[in-house]
């Protein structure tokens, strides 16, 4: 089990760095590898260089070979092939290396996937792998769980340190909202049955597997438009190369082939072009790193751009754990008669909340479950649904003086409607008692019998700490927090007070919850989710940015687009945060990588109407002001532009690998600053390394 442990701390931790050999290694191989211009053909920029390459080697192999004299020296058809294919093979590293993390946690996640042998909960057993949708399983305390599935029997504490890193055991446990159980991870105590939700082969480890191993990743929409636009700044370079000729031979300054492709490669955006695929890759990175599963890139893009966070309340802003505390009947009730009604409601309400009432009737109060006649033939059970936002059972009567009993019990504005309803009437005190509660932020539930108003069960919860500065870093970011909860409008707006959010929806059904969402999506905005309770899935599903607590049920965690290993719900800062650096480092590459090639034409346009001024001494031609930059000699400053271009790509790969820095600042001045350094700073930097590169070829080695 110490690989098992070893592997997601490593990830908490922040991973491997990419200079280790364990990652370096591979990466250099696969840098040779990705040469194929099968892979190629997915990155035209790079597909030009790499033909670019093939083109000059060809005619520095002809020269070598005595085959064709050109009028350029053999070593600056050799210099520049060089070159070109080490471009090529430095984007090939960088989108390599950004992998590389990923497939070493793939490697070791993988090597915890043993093939346990399943007790099936009917008698026999099967083989781990062979499981399918529907089979019951139990595990016992110390086993590991087989598949994943949902628990629909008991309650356990499970070691997820396998997949979450985190060594703290977790709750797991039917019928609520912390139902979710994932393959792989060990049970420590008690014995619960799982019902198996997976496909064989279609786990969450395996989907965890490929998402880090960056074998699930396909280009988001913003990608593949950026990706149309440089492709289509290459053809018109290719274009503006191409007729260059005429106008040099016009000129009497002879070029070569060797020049012409050199300069082409100078002006596409070979940078960008080089480390467009690497960005993306870091990006979802950096967020398993987080412990968050992106399940989609487009979903990694949008959280950078999020306006709106909706969170549910119980279970993401509090602990979730709500526990029955007291009985408070109503005049005329005992607190015993209605601890009893109470605990009939609950017997087959399999809820955490349905079993807490039963515990502290039996614990509190000295009732007796099993004695309480709910075992009775023609019982029907009414089960809670977020829709009715009630349960209870319908007892049959056993003679005319015992008519049938129908005991219901939730939230207040249910259960006042279906005594309305019923013709009974609401005595006021029930207000009182549900007001009561609320304020001190816990959920009331109403205890009706028939028609008769019995009294309200408080159930208490409590708000996970260190809530209030997470929203307050959310609004500074400009992202509007809205809580969203099935509960009353008063423990919601206390609940809202105390952990600082924006806004609240309460009495929230889960159509509700969605068209929340549809309204903030037509009114333009990006809307990110955050929840874990079944009821929450439309929700989930429908938000730009679902993230899914791994505590919640497996339906929430099927629905979302993001799965939170930590299960903490301003977890979405940090997600922001990296999807705003996805896209400022996307931004900021982009801007400097055109830049960039503006400074080279004035490195290479000169050398290429140099003959002009090269041929005759003392005369500097009339073209000799564009040589701003004085370089040494022509071919000086072709090799000097194309070994600028090339080196370049590996200067700035670990920006792109850990992103630009993002602080929470206005969008305008974060565009000013970026402009500023990337910009500026890239029209600039040509000037100073090819410089230097020029000094060195043509002053050191006399090119
Ligand atoms: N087991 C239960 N039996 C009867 N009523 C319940 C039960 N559990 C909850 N309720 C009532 O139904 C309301 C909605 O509960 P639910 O857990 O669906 O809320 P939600 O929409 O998930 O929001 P949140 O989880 O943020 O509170 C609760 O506020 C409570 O009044
Ligand atoms: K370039
Ligand atoms: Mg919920």
């Amino acid at each position: 089990m110490s690989t098992v442990a070893s592997a997601p701390g490593a990830r908490r931790t922040g991973g491997a760095s990419v200079l280790s050999p364990a990652i370096l290694r591979p990466a250099l191989v696969e840098s040779v590898v990705k040469l194929d211009p099968r892979i190629q053909f997915r990155n035209p920029v790079m597909l030009v260089v790499e033909l670019g390459a093939v083109v000059t080697t060809g005619i520095w192999l002809a020269q070598a070979t005595g085959l064709s004299d050109g009028d350029q020296p053999a070593w600056f058809a050799a210099t520049v092939a060089i070159w070109l294919w080490l471009t090529v093979v430095f984007g090939n590293l960088a989108e390599a290396l950004a992998e590389g993390r990923g497939k070493a946690q793939a490697d070791a996640l993988r090597a915890m996937r043993t093939d346990t042998v399943a007790r099936l909960a009917d008698g026999g057993t099967r083989p781990a792998s062979a499981l399918r949708p529907g089979d019951r399983v139990v595990v016992d305390a110390g086993e590991t769980i087989p598949g994943d599935g949902t628990v629909v029997e008991g309650i356990a504490s499970v070691d997820e340190s396998a997949i979450t890193g985190e060594s703290a055991p977790v709750i797991r446990e039917a019928g609520g909202d912390r139902s979710a159980v994932t393959g792989g991870t060990r049970v420590l105590s008690d014995r619960i049955v799982v019902e198996i939700t997976q496909e064989p082969g279609g786990s969450f480890l395996d989907r965890m597997i490929a998402l880090v191993e960056g074998a699930a990743r396909r280009r988001t929409p913003n990608e593949v438009a950026l990706g149309i636009l440089l492709a289509g700044l290459s053809l018109v370079f290719l274009v503006v190369v191409a007729t260059l000729r005429p106008f040099v031979d016009f000129a009497g300054s002879g070029v070569s082939t060797v020049t012409l492709v050199a300069l082409l490669v100078a002006l596409i955006p070979t940078t960008i072009g080089a480390l467009l695929s690497a960005i993306g890759i870091a990006g979802m990175d950096r967020l398993v790193r987080r412990n968050v599963l992106a399940l989609s890139g487009r979903a990694v893009e949008a959280s950078g751009d999020v306006d709106v966070l909706l969170l549910d309340k119980t279970g993401t802003i509090t602990f979730g754990n709500r526990r029955a505390t007291a009985f408070l009947p109503v005049a005329g009730v005992t607190e015993r008669e209605l601890a009893e009604a109470a605990m009939l409601a609950s017997l087959a309400d399999g809820t955490p909340e349905g079993r807490s009432v039963v515990d502290l009737a039996r614990d509190g109060h000295g009732l007796d479950p099993s004695a309480a006649g709910a075992q009775r033939a023609g019982v029907e059970a009414i089960p809670f649904t977020a829709e009715t936002r009630m349960s209870g059972v319908d007892l049959p009567g056993t003679g005319p003086d015992e008519p049938t009993r129908e005991l219901r019990k939730g939230a207040g504005d249910a259960v006042v409607a279906r005594v309305g309803d019923l013709g009974g009437t609401v005595p006021d005190e029930l207000r009182r008692l549900l007001d009561g509660v609320a304020q001190e932020g816990g959920t009331p539930l109403a205890v009706a019998d028939g028609a008769r108003v019995l009294g309200v069960v408080h159930l208490k919860d409590v708000v996970k700490p260190g809530m209030r500065e997470r929203f307050d870093r959310l609004r500074a970011m400009g992202i509007r927090t809205i809580m969203v909860t099935g509960d009353n409008r008063i423990t919601a707006a206390r609940i809202a007070e105390e952990a600082g959010v924006d806004d609240v929806l309460a009495e929230a059904t889960p159509e509700r919850k969605l068209e929340l969402i549809r309204e903030q999506q037509r009114g333009g905005r990006l809307v990110a989710m955050t929840g874990d309770g079944t009821n929450d899935a439309p929700a989930l599903a429908q938000a730009d940015v679902g993230v899914a607590m791994s505590s919640g049920t497996q339906a929430a965690r099927e629905a979302g687009n993001m799965v939170d290993l930590d299960s903490d719900p301003t977890k979405l800062i940090e997600i922001v945060e990296v999807g705003k650096q996805l896209l400022i480092t996307r931004g900021a590459l982009t801007t400097f990588s055109i830049a960039n090639d503006v400074a080279k034409y004035f490195a290479i346009l000169p050398a290429i109407f140099a003959t002009a001024w090269a041929t005759r001494p003392g005369d500097d031609g009339p073209l000799a002001s564009l040589n701003v930059m004085d370089l040494g000699t022509p071919s000086s400053a072709i090799v000097s532009a194309i070994v600028f271009n090339a080196i370049v790509i590996p200067l700035l790969v670990p920006i792109a690998l850990r992103g630009v820095a993002y602080r929470p600042v206005g969008a305008t001045a974060l565009l000013r600053r970026n402009l500023l350094v990337y910009g500026l700073g890239g029209l600039i930097a040509p000037f100073i390394g090819i410089k230097l590169i020029d000094l060195v070829v043509h002053g050191v080695l006399g090119a």
